[in-house]
């Protein structure tokens, strides 16, 4: 039986035309194999972060309609340029952009969810045989409008369009070779997961584990899509996320994570908690966490974008932004597994200027300066691990 596969390739994996050209290797290879493949890509290295900056030198608030439009051609040049390289590797292909795939979206510019695919042109094009490219990170929000999907959007591209075209798997192509317990790029001696639950991907892509996209994560969980997570630099088989309630072992922590960029309020005067609980449960505030540190005083994190908005809704407790903040999570497989690590996760070093906070109830918070953020993530994996022999597979 034929198989419809998803490809997503990465800013890494596109870095270069040389890495374009090993990219479009591994598409053909797949075709050879009798798949189907339908191709989602990224804009080059740091295209987005580059174009954002050019924006800026032109206006200090750039609307986001434009900005949108702008961010977009990212993926559009990876996609009209990976199409050329297939067809030159003599594999017919065809290239489109988020709109002309089918891919809808609400009209949030720059943050656009996906409602809808419409799945009748990638589908058209692969019965006339064609790998079909497709730009991720874009949608249309109506008429011949435009928008993105926030940043690392092109892993929720790949996903929804694995689910709505009933694919066989989605592999997201990255430049490290799985899913791990915690950063592989910062973190001395995490693990790799040779396969993993969609619930236990989704903690860790929500709580800043940048290699797969939440919303993706989420997606892939809605259509039990098969999601694999490998390296395109490498041949290895990477972290499969499969259907089912399978967890890997009994380890009880799913891995450290951190999230930067964040701006923390300390709340002294007048702070009434059941006034601040309200605000927090009504989600009036975007709010990251929230602490009763002791006494009158109260910590609240926010990304930096929001700390404007939060800081007028909290005008009247005088709260002011510690800027340079950022979260590390250890996150256990339930409330209860958090419980019984209660004593270990005591006397740590450097939690000078650190509050533990309260994020989720399996989910042991700390809200840290950012310059301390990866020392701190090492010790508390180093601690995690410590306490077990052998949890996963073996990696790095
Ligand atoms: N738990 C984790 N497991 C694997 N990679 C992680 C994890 N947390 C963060 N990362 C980082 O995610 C990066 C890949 O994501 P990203 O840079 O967005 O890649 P791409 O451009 O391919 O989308 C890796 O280089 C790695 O440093
Ligand atoms: N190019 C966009 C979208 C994206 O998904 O990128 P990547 O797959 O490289 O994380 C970004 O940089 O956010």
């Amino acid at each position: 039986m034929v198989e419809l596969v998803v490809q997503k390739y990465g800013g890494t994996s596109l870095q270069t035309t040389g890495r374009m050209a090993e990219a479009a290797d591994r598409i053909i290879k797949e075709t050879k194999r009798g798949s189907q493949v339908i191709v989602v890509v990224s804009a080059m290295g740091r295209t987005t972060d580059d174009l954002t900056t050019l924006a800026g030198q032109v206006s200090s608030c750039p609307p986001a309609r434009e900005m949108d439009l702008l961010l977009s051609t990212g993926e559009q040049v990876s996609c009209a340029l990976m199409a050329m390289a297939l067809k030159a590797g003599g594999v017919e292909a065809e290239a489109l952009t988020g709109p002309q795939a089918g891919i809808i979206t609400d009209f949030s510019y720059g943050d656009a969810v996906i409602k809808e695919v419409d799945p009748e042109p990638v589908r058209s094009r692969l019965k006339e045989g064609k790998v079909v490219i497709v730009s991720g990170f874009q949608g249309c929000p109506g008429g011949h409008e435009v928008a993105t999907l926030g940043r690392g959007g092109s892993d929720t591209t790949a996903a929804v369009l694995a689910g709505a075209l009933k694919a066989d798997r989605c592999e997201i192509f990255t430049d490290v070779d799985g899913v791990y317990t915690a950063d592989p790029g910062t973190i001395t001696g995490a693990r790799k997961y040779e396969q993993l639950d969609y619930e236990s991907l989704s903690a860790l892509a929500e709580l800043g584990a940048s290699v797969v996209h939440p919303r993706a994560a989420a997606a892939a969980e809605a259509w039990q899509i098969p999601l694999v997570v490998r390296s395109s630099l490498t041949e290895q088989t990477g972290t499969t996320i499969l259907p089912g309630t399978w967890s890997p072992c009994s380890f009880p922590v799913i891995g450290v994570t951190s999230e930067t960029g964040l701006s923390s309020f300390s709340l002294h005067e007048g702070a009434d908690r059941r006034e601040i609980g309200r605000e927090w449960k009504n989600g009036l505030c975007p709010w990251k966490a929230v602490q009763h540190v002791k006494n009158r005083l109260y910590r609240i994190v926010v990304r930096n974008e929001e700390a404007p908005h939060t800081k007028s809704l909290l005008s009247r407790f005088g709260g002011r932004p510690d800027t340079g903040r950022a979260l590390v999570h250890v996150i256990f497989r339930s409330k209860e597994e958090k419980q019984k690590a209660g004593s270990f996760m005591r006397d740590l070093p450097y939690t000078q200027d650190c509050f533990m906070v309260e994020t989720q109830p399996h989910v042991w918070s700390m809200d840290v300066p950012e310059r301390h953020r990866v020392n701190i993530c090492q010790a508390l994996h180093d601690r995690c691990m410590e306490k077990e022999a052998a949890p996963i597979s073996a990696a790095h």
